[in-house]
């Protein structure tokens, strides 16, 4: 199947069971309610649950499986751009081509928002978990998600992020911050992906691998296009890196080298993909696709 018909498919997947967990009908809570669908509904490019079918169909051929795994860690990630975006953190007032959540529902509103995203995130995965009898792959599956999306994973990472605004930090500490608040989310959509397939130690560990280098690759192309993008593209604002006093790869390596670094990562990544034939077409364009995309 064609490249961009597989990804359309995937993210109709995705769409269509995220559908079945929103709306939660609490007419108590619509306000909450309401403002966690806002940011779902959003848009965005559901990357980390594209990832995760991919992943998955490497090994098994089902799509139905992973869904509540994927669309959990699509919760995460968005309550994470919720977050994100506050006045507190990057200040941001356009996210998904939209007013961002605390723009639309108040700050107040919108940390809960994010809250209730990353806690109905864990209650949709474990319940799936339960329903399967042998649960290990599963419950493996969200321990993978829920230590990425921890403090030794993207917390840590934006800590360390806002942390260092306003400071010339190095290159290591950069590929920590990009490591964990990007990469980490990444790593363990595929893993979590190849875990649920029951696929072997070595696939797992090429997961990882794989993961890594394209979460890095992710981070860098973000921040290169938060100076060269377009915000009607993008759907976000754009100098904002810029406006907080970040270091990113651009700032501290220049545009070019940046470029060229997500060459390297790519190729990285395909070489690992290439090992598994044909089967692994549907990544290698979509690690391809990520990097030269312009949104
Ligand atoms: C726990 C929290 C709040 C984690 C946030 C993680 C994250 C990847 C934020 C976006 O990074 P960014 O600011 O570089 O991206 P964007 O350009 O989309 O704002
Ligand atoms: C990790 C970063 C750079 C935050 C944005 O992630 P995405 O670019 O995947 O955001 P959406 O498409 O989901 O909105």
């Amino acid at each position: 199947m064609e490249f961009k018909t597989q990804l359309m498919n995937y993210v109709e997947l995705v769409n269509k069971k995220l559908n079945e967990y929103f709306p939660m009908i609490d007419t108590t809570n619509k306000n909450l309610f309401d403002a966690m669908a806002y940011s779902i509904n959003a848009g965005g490019k559901r990357l980390r649950p594209v990832l995760m079918l991919a992943a998955y169909n490497l090994f098994r051929e089902d799509t139905e499986t992973p869904l509540p795994y994927c669309c959990g860690i699509e919760m995460i990630h968005t309550y994470s751009l919720i977050h994100d975006d506050l006045p507190a953190m990057d200040n941001d007032d356009y996210r998904r081509g939209k007013p961002t959540n605390h723009k639309v529902f108040g700050e107040g509103l919108a940390i809960l928002a994010g809250d209730g995203l990353l806690n109905y995130a864990f209650e949709i995965m474990l319940k799936d978990a339960l329903t399967h009898k042998d649960t290990r792959p599963f419950t493996q599956a969200i321990y993978e998600i829920s230590t990425a999306a921890g403090v030794n994973g993207m917390i840590g990472g934006q800590v360390v992020d806002i942390e260092s605004e306003n400071t010339l930090i190095d290159g290591s500490t950069l590929d920590y911050i990009h490591l964990n608040k990007t990469a980490a989310m990444i790593t363990a959509s595929l893993k979590a992906g190849a875990i649920m397939a029951e696929a072997k130690e070595t696939d797992i560990k090429n997961m990882e691998v794989i993961g890594r280098s394209l979460g890095l690759a992710f981070q860098i192309k973000d921040d290169i296009l938060d100076i060269i993008g377009d915000k009607g593209k993008l759907g976000k604002d754009i100098g904002s890196d810029m406006d907080n006093n970040k270091s990113t790869y651009p700032s501290l390596y220049g545009l070019e080298y940046s470029q060229s670094r997500v060459r390297e990562l790519t190729e990285e990544i395909e070489i690992i993909l290439n090992s598994y034939g044909n089967k692994s077409g549907f990544l290698r364009d979509l690690g391809i696709y990520l990097m030269e995309r312009e949104c």
